[in-house]
């Protein structure tokens, strides 16, 4: 008689070959259009993700928390969520922080054969260009790009981006376990309209915000006055 799947039968998430996605991102403060797209990318690949927040981000103005409240908040945002984990690695690292180097140095430990793939939104893919060293990171990782309003995909893209995806693109999650890097998957899932700069800017202007990310990172910006919220107490200059 066929087997019967049991109730103990892992899910096919840990079944798999092997493949790190890791979920870059300044998270200032993570919100539900972050944990939407993780979803996606875990369900279409079948594997955990690896939500990784950046220190000291050298493309954009100083976080509004910093860096330990924006790991507090990822830690609350995916407490419920077995296959969501946090790596602390650019945090860990002094000084700003390049994906190259960080792909660089997970390399030097994991060796060149694991595939990786970093998840992005469209407005990253589309920024790729203004990146260090940003064709170098097709030699050491996969991307898997979630679609963003206002950041489609479908306009023509940069010469100089559009030459470089060339031949890279494939519909195939499998294709990013077949080799260590140099693929692009597009993840089809629906739109999420959330960004970390409406959060902060609803915060500051008393505006609606608290739907837009999970109800105990809400909790945490209330408790910790951060981006100005309403009714939270103004700290003393020091
Ligand atoms: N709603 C969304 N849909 C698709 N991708 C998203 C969405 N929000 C964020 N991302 C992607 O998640 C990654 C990390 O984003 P980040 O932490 O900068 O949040 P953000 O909402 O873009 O922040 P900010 O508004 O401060 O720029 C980026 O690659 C970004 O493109
Ligand atoms: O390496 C770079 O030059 C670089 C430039 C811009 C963004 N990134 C990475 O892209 C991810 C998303 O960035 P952000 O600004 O949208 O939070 C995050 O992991 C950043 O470290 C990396």
């Amino acid at each position: 008689m066929p087997q019967q799947p049991t109730s103990h039968a892992p899910p096919p998430v840990h079944r798999r070959d092997p493949l790190l996605v890791l979920y870059g991102g300044t998270f200032d403060p993570v919100h539900l259009g972050h944990l939407a797209i993780a979803r996606a990318a875990r369900d279409a690949l079948g594997c955990p993700i690896h939500f990784m927040p950046a220190a000291d981000p050298p493309h954009r103005p100083p976080p509004g928390a910093d860096a330990s409240q924006r790991a507090a908040m990822l830690s609350l945002a995916i407490a419920d969520e077995p296959d969501f984990h946090i790596d602390l690695r650019e945090l860990r690292r002094e000084g700003p922080n390049y994906s190259v180097d960080t792909l660089r140095a997970l390399r030097g430990e994991l060796g060149g054969a694991l595939p990786v793939a970093l998840l992005v939104g469209a407005d990253s893919l589309l920024a790729l260009p203004s990146w260090r060293e940003w064709e170098a990171l097709f030699g050491l990782a996969h991307f898997v790009v979630a679609d963003r309003p206002g950041s489609g995909l479908d306009r023509p893209l940069p010469a100089d981006l559009a030459r470089a995806l060339e031949g890279r693109w494939t519909e195939d999650p499998e294709a990013l376990r077949a080799r260590p890097a140099g693929r692009l998957l597009r993840l089809h899932q629906p739109l999420h309209p959330a960004s970390a700069t409406r959060v902060r800017t609803a915060v500051a202007d008393g505006g609606h915000w608290r739907d837009l990310v999970p109800t105990a990172v809400a909790s945490y910006i209330e408790d910790h006055g951060l981006y100005g919220v309403h009714g939270a107490p103004t700290p003393r200059p020091v």
